[in-house]
């Protein structure tokens, strides 16, 4: 893997980095302060934490935490003390998240513990009218042929990651049409080349958000699943919420139920995807690794034998994608396959762009990009990839 590309910090004002820790953490505990009827302590906790993270030093967890020692042994032993802006960028929004639910009580005993601090806005997501609208387009898809429907999934999927409720909160104009091709690399024939009709694997699944992108990715296991692509799948979300929108366990139920209470084809999805887990072919996992605040290339090896065993692991999203090949800043034609080596398998991202982190681009994209946005399609959210390592 090339070693020399510089390790995205939150220092540089003006740079994207720093704008999410001081523009959007801010805003997001303001979000949650709103969000719940929090008594005196939360809030004062919440309003330190504010203070914390926009001025202050990185603070190590209680000493009764959890997962206290975890956290040590990824980084916060060196790391405490330090500005939140002076660290990896990767690891401080991390932590930014462990501790939002320190402060709002979420695993401590009490009225507030396992309580979802973002749970209302993914409950409104969920329940929207869009959300209708994208189901009942599914029954729209009946006559296309098994390939069409199997990309229009796909894309599906892929497009869902659109929907990031942490994204939206510091999005300017991300529904600007683009001057360029929406989809700057695009290696599905090889994603289907991996997944045969008929295929007897097992496919992972490294998801991102909540709602209306765990909506279609479940839609795409449900496909795959019924096309016989893959005999079984393993579905991989966060053990507690984290970047707002994050899936959890509890959203794969909402988002179950939200289908098998649909009419049409989102039902038929629904009860496939529910018998599908009560025989085993579906499977979720919520591993700490998963809100854990490194790069891939240091999974655990627990995590590391699974994904040996995959078939195809695909990894949703903007943030997993920075784990998967490092959050530096490549230059954006390093091939895709060298910083995905260590992935123990092959692997598929799956992925809209908003974070300058990019890989695996020919030069002719990268011009043609940069001369009609400058660097904005990096972040905005209007571009999109596909990038597979067999
Ligand atoms: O939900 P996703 O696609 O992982 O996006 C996470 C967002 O958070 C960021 O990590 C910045 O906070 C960006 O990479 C992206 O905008």
């Amino acid at each position: 893997m090339p070693a020399t590309a510089p390790l995205l910090l939150g220092d540089e004002p003006g740079s994207f980095p720093h704008s999410v820790l001081a523009e959007r953490h801010p805003a997001i505990i303001r979000q949650v302060r709103g969000a719940f009827p929090y008594g005196p302590d939360r809030r004062r906790a919440l309003d330190a934490l504010l203070v914390s993270c926009t001025e202050g030093a990185i603070e190590p967890l209680p000493a009764d935490a959890h997962d206290r020692d975890r956290w040590g042994a990824w980084g916060l032993d060196t790391y405490a003390g330090r500005s939140w802006f002076d660290v990896p960028w990767l690891w401080s929004e991390s932590y930014f998240y462990r501790c939002l639910l320190e402060a709002v009580g979420h695993f401590a005993p009490g009225p507030w513990q396992g309580i979802d601090p973002f749970r209302p806005d993914k409950l409104a997501e969920l329940d929207s009218a869009r959300t209708d609208e994208e189901l009942a387009a599914l029954d729209g898809l009946a006559d296309l042929t098994a390939d069409e429907q199997d990309r229009a999934l796909l894309h599906g999927s892929l497009w869902g990651n659109r929907a990031d409720l942490g994204f939206r909160l510091s999005a300017e104009t991300s529904d600007t049409p683009a001057a360029v091709p929406a989809l700057v690399a695009d290696d599905s024939d090889t994603l289907w080349s991996l997944l045969p009709p008929s295929g007897a694997g097992t496919l992972y699944l490294i998801a991102d958000n909540a709602g209306r992108e765990l909506v279609p990715d479940l839609l795409l296991v449900s496909r795959l699943l019924a096309g016989s692509r893959v005999e079984r799948a393993v579905l991989h979300v966060k053990p507690h919420p984290y970047y707002v929108s994050d899936a959890t366990p509890a959203d794969v139920l909402d988002a179950l139920r939200r289908l098998t209470a649909a009419p049409g084809a989102a039902a038929t999805h629904g009860r496939r995807l529910w018998q599908a887990l009560t025989d085993g072919r579906l499977t979720v996992r919520a591993h700490p690794f998963s809100c854990g605040p490194l790069p891939y290339a240091e999974m655990p090896d627990d995590l590391r034998a699974e994904f040996a065993s995959a078939t195809v692991t695909i990894v949703k999203g903007d943030l997993n994608y920075r784990r998967l090949v490092g959050d530096r800043l490549w230059a954006p034609t390093t091939p895709f396959a060298d910083l995905t080596g260590h992935f123990p398998g092959p692997v598929a991202a799956l992925r809209t762009l908003k974070s300058d982190v990019i890989c695996g681009l020919d030069t002719r994209t990268v011009t043609a990009l940069d001369a009609a946005e400058g660097p904005r399609w990096r972040t905005g959210g209007t571009h999109a990839l596909i990038q597979v390592r067999a």
